[in-house]
Protein backbone atom coordinates (compact mmCIF):
# COMPACT_ATOMS: atom_id res chain seq x y z
CA UNK A 1 0.00 0.00 0.00
CA UNK A 2 1.24 3.55 -0.82
CA UNK A 3 1.76 5.84 1.76
CA UNK A 4 0.58 8.39 -0.06
CA UNK A 5 -1.42 8.41 -3.59
CA UNK A 6 -2.81 11.50 -5.79
CA UNK A 7 -4.39 10.82 -8.52
CA UNK A 8 -5.38 13.76 -11.14
CA UNK A 9 -5.27 15.99 -7.52
CA UNK A 10 -6.35 19.68 -8.23
CA UNK A 11 -6.93 22.83 -6.25
CA UNK A 12 -8.31 26.11 -7.68
CA UNK A 13 -8.11 29.49 -5.79
CA UNK A 14 -10.62 31.84 -7.96
CA UNK A 15 -8.80 31.97 -11.49
CA UNK A 16 -5.87 30.35 -10.13
CA UNK A 17 -4.89 26.28 -10.54
CA UNK A 18 -2.72 26.41 -7.43
CA UNK A 19 -2.55 22.42 -8.08
CA UNK A 20 -3.09 21.72 -11.39
CA UNK A 21 -3.78 17.63 -12.06
CA UNK A 22 -0.78 15.67 -9.91
CA UNK A 23 -0.22 12.19 -10.29
CA UNK A 24 1.75 10.88 -6.91
CA UNK A 25 2.56 7.60 -5.46
CA UNK A 26 4.88 7.68 -2.74
CA UNK A 27 5.58 4.64 -1.03
CA UNK A 28 5.64 3.15 3.22
CA UNK A 29 8.84 4.41 4.74
CA UNK A 30 10.20 6.61 1.77
CA UNK A 31 11.91 10.26 2.56
CA UNK A 32 10.01 11.83 -0.27
CA UNK A 33 10.86 15.76 -0.82
CA UNK A 34 8.16 18.31 -3.44
CA UNK A 35 10.70 20.49 -4.55
CA UNK A 36 9.78 23.82 -5.94
CA UNK A 37 9.95 27.34 -6.13
CA UNK A 38 7.62 29.53 -3.99
CA UNK A 39 4.06 29.72 -5.29
CA UNK A 40 4.55 26.63 -6.98
CA UNK A 41 2.00 24.34 -5.19
CA UNK A 42 3.69 22.72 -2.87
CA UNK A 43 1.98 23.97 0.66
CA UNK A 44 -1.49 23.43 -1.31
CA UNK A 45 -0.60 20.18 -1.73
CA UNK A 46 0.21 19.14 1.51
CA UNK A 47 -3.03 20.82 2.86
CA UNK A 48 -4.81 19.26 1.06
CA UNK A 49 -3.07 15.63 2.06
CA UNK A 50 -3.50 16.58 5.30
CA UNK A 51 -6.75 17.17 5.29
CA UNK A 52 -6.81 21.16 5.58
CA UNK A 53 -7.85 22.18 2.05
CA UNK A 54 -10.62 20.41 0.33
CA UNK A 55 -9.90 19.41 -3.07
CA UNK A 56 -11.43 20.88 -6.12
CA UNK A 57 -10.97 17.59 -8.11
CA UNK A 58 -9.49 14.51 -8.58
CA UNK A 59 -8.54 12.08 -5.44
CA UNK A 60 -5.98 11.17 -2.68
CA UNK A 61 -5.04 8.69 -0.18
CA UNK A 62 -3.09 9.09 3.04
CA UNK A 63 -2.43 6.06 4.92
CA UNK A 64 -4.65 3.99 2.94
CA UNK A 65 -7.76 6.72 3.84
CA UNK A 66 -9.25 9.03 1.35
CA UNK A 67 -8.50 12.36 2.40
CA UNK A 68 -12.54 13.85 1.48
CA UNK A 69 -14.71 10.51 2.46
CA UNK A 70 -12.44 10.12 5.60
CA UNK A 71 -10.25 12.92 6.88
CA UNK A 72 -10.81 11.72 10.66
CA UNK A 73 -8.98 8.33 9.42
CA UNK A 74 -6.42 10.45 7.71
CA UNK A 75 -5.59 12.83 10.73
CA UNK A 76 -5.45 10.02 12.91
CA UNK A 77 -2.09 8.42 10.86
CA UNK A 78 -0.56 12.04 10.45
CA UNK A 79 1.44 14.41 11.73
CA UNK A 80 1.91 18.00 9.53
CA UNK A 81 4.95 19.95 10.77
CA UNK A 82 4.56 23.61 9.57
CA UNK A 83 6.73 26.45 8.62
CA UNK A 84 5.59 28.53 11.89
CA UNK A 85 5.88 27.54 15.46
CA UNK A 86 2.73 25.63 16.40
CA UNK A 87 4.03 25.01 20.42
CA UNK A 88 2.53 27.63 23.00
CA UNK A 89 5.12 29.56 24.10
CA UNK A 90 3.57 30.10 27.55
CA UNK A 91 3.89 26.53 28.38
CA UNK A 92 7.29 24.34 29.41
CA UNK A 93 8.31 21.95 26.11
CA UNK A 94 6.99 18.62 28.45
CA UNK A 95 3.64 20.41 28.49
CA UNK A 96 3.42 21.20 24.93
CA UNK A 97 3.71 17.86 23.97
CA UNK A 98 1.59 16.56 26.99
CA UNK A 99 -1.56 19.07 25.71
CA UNK A 100 -0.89 17.35 22.15
CA UNK A 101 -1.29 13.83 23.73
CA UNK A 102 -5.03 14.75 25.19
CA UNK A 103 -5.97 16.44 22.17
CA UNK A 104 -4.87 13.10 20.00
CA UNK A 105 -6.81 10.90 23.06
CA UNK A 106 -3.26 9.31 23.51
CA UNK A 107 -3.66 7.55 27.41
CA UNK A 108 -1.39 9.41 29.86
CA UNK A 109 1.17 6.05 30.90
CA UNK A 110 1.48 5.68 26.94
CA UNK A 111 2.02 9.28 26.46
CA UNK A 112 4.67 9.68 29.31
CA UNK A 113 6.78 7.38 28.07
CA UNK A 114 6.16 8.18 24.40
CA UNK A 115 7.42 11.96 25.09
CA UNK A 116 10.90 10.55 27.28
CA UNK A 117 11.45 8.63 23.84
CA UNK A 118 11.16 11.63 21.97
CA UNK A 119 12.63 14.23 23.72
CA UNK A 120 15.85 11.58 23.92
CA UNK A 121 15.49 11.19 20.03
CA UNK A 122 15.23 14.57 19.42
CA UNK A 123 18.36 16.28 21.81
CA UNK A 124 15.64 17.56 24.32
CA UNK A 125 15.87 15.40 26.87
CA UNK A 126 17.15 18.16 29.24
CA UNK A 127 14.76 20.75 28.16
CA UNK A 128 11.46 19.13 29.00
CA UNK A 129 10.95 21.64 32.13
CA UNK A 130 12.15 24.80 30.05
CA UNK A 131 9.44 27.04 28.85
CA UNK A 132 9.24 27.17 25.11
CA UNK A 133 10.51 30.50 24.98
CA UNK A 134 13.66 30.01 26.12
CA UNK A 135 14.90 27.16 23.38
CA UNK A 136 17.22 27.74 20.24
CA UNK A 137 14.96 28.00 16.78
CA UNK A 138 16.74 24.56 16.39
CA UNK A 139 15.53 23.39 19.70
CA UNK A 140 12.06 24.66 18.88
CA UNK A 141 11.84 23.49 15.37
CA UNK A 142 12.58 19.72 16.59
CA UNK A 143 10.48 20.25 19.72
CA UNK A 144 7.48 20.92 16.66
CA UNK A 145 8.86 18.01 14.87
CA UNK A 146 8.68 15.42 18.87
CA UNK A 147 4.70 17.22 19.19
CA UNK A 148 3.68 15.84 15.93
CA UNK A 149 5.20 12.63 16.60
CA UNK A 150 3.38 11.93 19.70
CA UNK A 151 0.26 9.94 19.13
CA UNK A 152 2.59 7.86 16.53
CA UNK A 153 1.57 8.67 13.10
CA UNK A 154 2.59 7.00 9.94
CA UNK A 155 3.46 9.69 7.72
CA UNK A 156 4.81 13.17 8.81
CA UNK A 157 4.60 15.84 6.62
CA UNK A 158 7.20 18.89 6.82
CA UNK A 159 6.34 22.05 5.47
CA UNK A 160 10.46 23.33 4.70
CA UNK A 161 11.51 21.92 7.73
CA UNK A 162 15.02 23.36 8.19
CA UNK A 163 14.18 27.10 6.46
CA UNK A 164 15.59 29.61 8.65
CA UNK A 165 17.57 27.10 10.17
CA UNK A 166 21.41 27.57 10.89
CA UNK A 167 23.34 25.10 8.83
CA UNK A 168 24.65 23.39 12.56
CA UNK A 169 20.52 23.52 13.46
CA UNK A 170 19.70 22.16 9.71
CA UNK A 171 22.10 19.43 9.79
CA UNK A 172 20.78 18.12 13.44
CA UNK A 173 17.11 17.96 11.80
CA UNK A 174 18.30 16.32 8.83
CA UNK A 175 20.06 13.50 10.99
CA UNK A 176 17.24 13.29 13.50
CA UNK A 177 14.76 12.86 10.43
CA UNK A 178 17.01 10.11 9.27
CA UNK A 179 16.84 8.19 12.46
CA UNK A 180 13.02 8.30 12.13
CA UNK A 181 12.74 7.02 9.00
CA UNK A 182 15.51 4.46 10.01
CA UNK A 183 14.21 3.54 13.29
CA UNK A 184 10.14 3.44 13.18
CA UNK A 185 9.65 3.61 9.49
CA UNK A 186 7.95 6.59 9.12
CA UNK A 187 7.26 8.21 5.71
CA UNK A 188 8.72 11.36 5.14
CA UNK A 189 6.52 13.64 3.12
CA UNK A 190 8.70 17.10 2.81
CA UNK A 191 8.36 19.71 0.92
CA UNK A 192 11.47 22.31 -0.02
CA UNK A 193 13.11 24.81 -2.18
CA UNK A 194 16.64 24.04 -0.81
CA UNK A 195 18.24 21.79 -3.14
CA UNK A 196 20.50 20.30 -0.54
CA UNK A 197 17.48 19.30 1.18
CA UNK A 198 16.03 17.26 -1.77
CA UNK A 199 18.91 15.63 -2.50
CA UNK A 200 19.16 13.68 0.85
CA UNK A 201 15.98 12.20 0.16
CA UNK A 202 14.87 8.50 -2.03
CA UNK A 203 12.50 10.81 -4.26
CA UNK A 204 11.97 13.96 -5.62
CA UNK A 205 9.23 15.59 -7.24
CA UNK A 206 9.84 18.80 -9.12
CA UNK A 207 6.77 20.72 -9.57
CA UNK A 208 6.42 24.32 -11.29
CA UNK A 209 3.09 26.45 -11.32
CA UNK A 210 1.15 23.85 -9.96
CA UNK A 211 2.11 20.78 -12.31
CA UNK A 212 4.85 18.33 -11.60
CA UNK A 213 7.57 17.89 -14.26
CA UNK A 214 9.62 15.03 -13.51
CA UNK A 215 10.17 13.01 -10.68
CA UNK A 216 12.63 10.07 -9.53
CA UNK A 217 15.72 9.56 -7.40
CA UNK A 218 18.23 11.84 -7.49
CA UNK A 219 20.64 10.58 -9.08
CA UNK A 220 17.97 9.45 -11.73
CA UNK A 221 16.61 13.02 -12.01
CA UNK A 222 20.18 13.83 -12.48
CA UNK A 223 20.77 11.37 -15.06
CA UNK A 224 17.77 12.30 -17.41
CA UNK A 225 19.17 15.07 -18.34
CA UNK A 226 22.13 13.73 -19.97
CA UNK A 227 26.33 13.42 -19.27
CA UNK A 228 28.96 14.65 -17.23
CA UNK A 229 30.94 17.48 -18.37
CA UNK A 230 34.79 17.24 -18.71
CA UNK A 231 36.90 20.17 -19.18
CA UNK A 232 40.27 20.58 -20.37
CA UNK A 233 43.09 22.58 -20.78
CA UNK A 234 45.89 21.24 -22.89
CA UNK A 235 48.98 22.12 -24.77
CA UNK A 236 47.29 22.25 -28.40
CA UNK A 237 43.14 22.32 -28.32
CA UNK A 238 42.76 21.96 -32.06
CA UNK A 239 45.04 18.73 -31.87
CA UNK A 240 43.90 17.48 -29.22
CA UNK A 241 39.97 18.33 -29.98
CA UNK A 242 41.05 16.21 -33.67
CA UNK A 243 42.54 12.87 -31.70
CA UNK A 244 39.25 13.10 -28.81
CA UNK A 245 37.33 12.28 -32.21
CA UNK A 246 39.69 10.32 -33.95
CA UNK A 247 41.39 8.15 -30.81
CA UNK A 248 38.80 7.98 -28.88
CA UNK A 249 35.39 8.68 -30.65
CA UNK A 250 34.21 11.55 -27.98
CA UNK A 251 32.42 15.16 -29.35
CA UNK A 252 34.18 18.20 -28.37
CA UNK A 253 33.53 21.56 -28.35
CA UNK A 254 35.71 24.03 -28.10
CA UNK A 255 34.82 27.63 -25.59
CA UNK A 256 36.88 30.29 -23.92
CA UNK A 257 37.77 27.77 -21.10
CA UNK A 258 39.02 24.91 -23.04
CA UNK A 259 37.63 21.80 -24.28
CA UNK A 260 34.50 20.80 -23.32
CA UNK A 261 33.88 16.90 -23.50
CA UNK A 262 30.05 15.20 -22.81
CA UNK A 263 30.56 11.80 -21.44
CA UNK A 264 28.15 9.35 -19.98
CA UNK A 265 31.14 8.35 -17.84
CA UNK A 266 33.20 11.52 -16.89
CA UNK A 267 35.64 9.90 -14.46
CA UNK A 268 35.97 7.28 -16.69
CA UNK A 269 37.48 8.88 -19.26
CA UNK A 270 40.04 11.33 -17.69
CA UNK A 271 43.08 8.55 -17.49
CA UNK A 272 42.20 7.67 -21.11
CA UNK A 273 42.21 11.64 -22.34
CA UNK A 274 45.62 12.14 -20.28
CA UNK A 275 47.19 8.87 -22.34
CA UNK A 276 45.58 8.78 -25.77
CA UNK A 277 45.20 12.46 -26.28
CA UNK A 278 48.99 12.94 -27.57
CA UNK A 279 49.08 16.30 -26.09
CA UNK A 280 50.26 18.10 -22.81
CA UNK A 281 47.26 18.07 -20.30
CA UNK A 282 47.28 21.38 -18.23
CA UNK A 283 44.00 21.14 -16.57
CA UNK A 284 41.01 18.76 -16.18
CA UNK A 285 37.76 18.59 -14.15
CA UNK A 286 34.78 16.38 -14.11
CA UNK A 287 31.36 17.74 -13.15
CA UNK A 288 27.91 16.14 -12.86
CA UNK A 289 24.51 17.78 -13.67
CA UNK A 290 22.97 18.63 -10.16
CA UNK A 291 19.39 19.20 -9.13
CA UNK A 292 19.94 22.67 -10.06
CA UNK A 293 20.71 21.61 -13.66
CA UNK A 294 17.57 18.98 -13.78
CA UNK A 295 15.01 21.84 -12.36
CA UNK A 296 16.90 24.47 -14.90
CA UNK A 297 16.24 21.99 -18.18
CA UNK A 298 12.41 21.02 -16.99
CA UNK A 299 11.28 24.40 -16.09
CA UNK A 300 13.77 27.11 -18.08
CA UNK A 301 14.39 28.48 -14.23
CA UNK A 302 16.82 28.85 -11.83
CA UNK A 303 15.61 27.37 -8.78
CA UNK A 304 16.62 30.48 -6.82
CA UNK A 305 15.29 33.05 -9.43
N1 LIG B 1 -5.93 30.58 0.17
C1 LIG B 1 -5.52 30.97 -1.04
N2 LIG B 1 -6.26 31.77 -1.80
C2 LIG B 1 -5.85 32.17 -3.04
N3 LIG B 1 -4.71 31.75 -3.62
C3 LIG B 1 -3.92 30.94 -2.90
C4 LIG B 1 -4.27 30.51 -1.58
N4 LIG B 1 -3.27 29.67 -1.13
C5 LIG B 1 -2.36 29.62 -2.12
N5 LIG B 1 -2.73 30.37 -3.18
C6 LIG B 1 -2.00 30.52 -4.45
O1 LIG B 1 -1.74 29.21 -4.92
C7 LIG B 1 -0.43 29.15 -5.51
C8 LIG B 1 0.38 28.07 -4.80
O2 LIG B 1 0.69 28.47 -3.46
P1 LIG B 1 1.43 27.52 -2.41
O3 LIG B 1 1.47 28.26 -1.11
O4 LIG B 1 0.81 26.20 -2.43
O5 LIG B 1 2.89 27.44 -3.05
P2 LIG B 1 4.22 26.88 -2.41
O6 LIG B 1 4.88 26.09 -3.47
O7 LIG B 1 3.93 26.18 -1.13
O8 LIG B 1 5.05 28.18 -2.11
P3 LIG B 1 5.90 28.61 -0.79
O9 LIG B 1 7.19 27.87 -0.90
O10 LIG B 1 6.06 30.09 -0.98
O11 LIG B 1 5.07 28.25 0.42
C9 LIG B 1 0.16 30.54 -5.39
O12 LIG B 1 -0.09 31.21 -6.59
C10 LIG B 1 -0.63 31.16 -4.25
O13 LIG B 1 -0.70 32.56 -4.39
Amino acid sequence: MAAVRCENLRKRFGGVDAVAGIDLAVAEGEKFAFLGPNGAGKTTTVNMLATLLRPTGGAATVAGFDVTCSPDRVRERIGLVFQEQVSDGDLTVEENLLLHSVLYGVPRHAARKRMAALLELMGLADRGRHNVTTLSGGMRRRLEIARCLMHNPRVLFLDEPTAGLDPHARVLVWELLDRLRDEQGITLFLTTHYLAEAERCDRVAILDAGALVAEGSPQELEATIGADVVQLRTGDDALAARNARCRLGVEVSGGAEGLRIHAADGPELVPRLCSDLGVRVDAVSVSRPSLEDVFMHYTGRSLQE
